[in-house]
């Protein structure tokens, strides 16, 4: 079984991987001149696969990390390719043993490209063989068992590993430190969605007018991911409903039906910042208790929900848990409760660390 087949996605607005995405690989940008976003990642990648090319040698290893669907994969890809060397993909839980990982990296040519995505999987036993390897290209294995047991040496060809994650805080830092180039992916701002969205249409062969795409753009949680999805079920709803034109209204109809609203969230958001108003008075309320109030799985919690409503403001992490916004309030139409000074005070933010809360 491979990593890319055991995921089915529920929701339609989650970030993450369903195996209803297949589809999603005509959508994918080939070059990085075809990839919108990320501004800043996209401009030092530029020049870091400039550099590496020019000097003939294979480009420093590589991170990026960010919430589910923002481009990872579609990146790594791209640097492969814009490289122009072979690109391998692997995954964190795929590799079992030291030996797997062996078999891959003496399997590599000079420069090629090697992807472990979800590398925050990673077995420890493995991940400890991988360190040579990617400091001095160098695989150091024991053979043999017991007294007979020997260690080897064998010398790697110099290869770029890219390695994908959506929580970097669960990270070593040995391994962190091992890549010349981390890049954080940040959520993308309705322009920008706004012409993946208008891409993908004319990919998909739809007549969608530029306030359709505007609309499908501002509700797709800042996610590519989300934003390709939406526009094949407006595609849907357009076709049975024989609109050819699709503008903002047909794409508005359609999005309420999903029952998406107008920011994006979908009826589980709204249960999980309900759950924490009604339950919780707003909050502290730890990820543990969350996750069994609302039947669903921590890490999904951590990764796919929390992420867009704590970039939207409504949420906020404290060191003795979440705690819900005014701004979630007003979303919610409840009146917030009147917190004593005493009580906000506990609840400072954790400095800029969107996800290394453990509460
Ligand atoms: N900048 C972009 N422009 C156009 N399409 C994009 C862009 N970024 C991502 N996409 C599209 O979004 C989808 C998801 O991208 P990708 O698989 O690279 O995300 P990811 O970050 O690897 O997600 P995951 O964490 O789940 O592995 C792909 O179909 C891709 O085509
Ligand atoms: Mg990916």
């Amino acid at each position: 079984m491979s990593a890319w087949e055991d995921e089915e996605g529920g929701r339609l607005v989650d970030g993450e991987r369903s195996t209803e995405d297949t589809p999603e690989r005509a959508l994918r940008p080939l070059s990085l001149d075809d990839f919108v976003g990320q501004k800043q990642s996209r401009e030092n990648l530029k020049v870091f696969i400039e550099a590496a090319k020019a000097r003939e040698e294979a480009m420093d290893h590589t991170l990026f990390f960010g919430p589910p669907g923002l481009g990872k994969t579609t990146l790594a890809q791209i640097v492969a390719r814009e490289l122009g060397v072979n690109f391998r993909a692997t995954s964190g839980p795929v590799i079992a043993k030291a030996g797997d990982l062996a078999a891959l990296l003496t399997n590599l040519q000079a420069r090629d490209v090697l992807f472990i995505d979800e590398i925050h999987r990673l077995n420890p036993a493995v991940e400890e063989v991988l360190y040579p390897a990617m400091e001095d290209f160098q695989l150091d294995l024991i053979i043999g068992e017991g007294p007979a047991a020997r260690s080897i040496r064998i010398d790697l060809p110099p290869f770029t590993l890219v390695a994908a994650t959506t929580r970097s805080g669960l990270i070593t830092t040995p391994l962190r430190e091992r890549f010349g180039i981390p890049l954080r992916l940040q959520f993308y701002n309705p322009e920008e969605l706004q012409s993946i969205v208008m891409r993908g249409a004319s990919l998909l062969g739809m007549n969608l007018l530029p306030d359709g795409a505007a609309e499908i753009a501002n509700r797709s949680r800042g996610t590519p991911r989300v934003a390709g999805r939406l526009l094949r079920r407006v595609r849907d709803f357009a076709a049975v409903a024989g609109v050819e034109e699709i503008g903002q209204k047909a794409a508005d109809g359609a999005l309420n039906r999903l029952d998406i609203d107008d920011r994006g969230l979908d009826a589980m958001d709204r249960k999980y910042l309900r759950c924490i108003a009604e339950n919780y008075g707003g909050g502290p309320v730890g990820a543990e208790t969350l996750a069994a109030a609302l039947s669903e799985q921590r890490d999904v919690i951590e990764e796919v929900i929390e992420p867009y409503l704590l970039q939207q403001g409504l949420l906020q992490r404290t060191p003795r848990g979440r705690v819900l916004s005014e701004a979630a309030y007003r979303y919610l139409g409840l009146a917030a409760p009147n917190r004593t000074p005493a009580e906000v005070a506990q609840m400072t933010l954790l400095e800029d660390d969107p996800e290394g809360c453990d509460v």
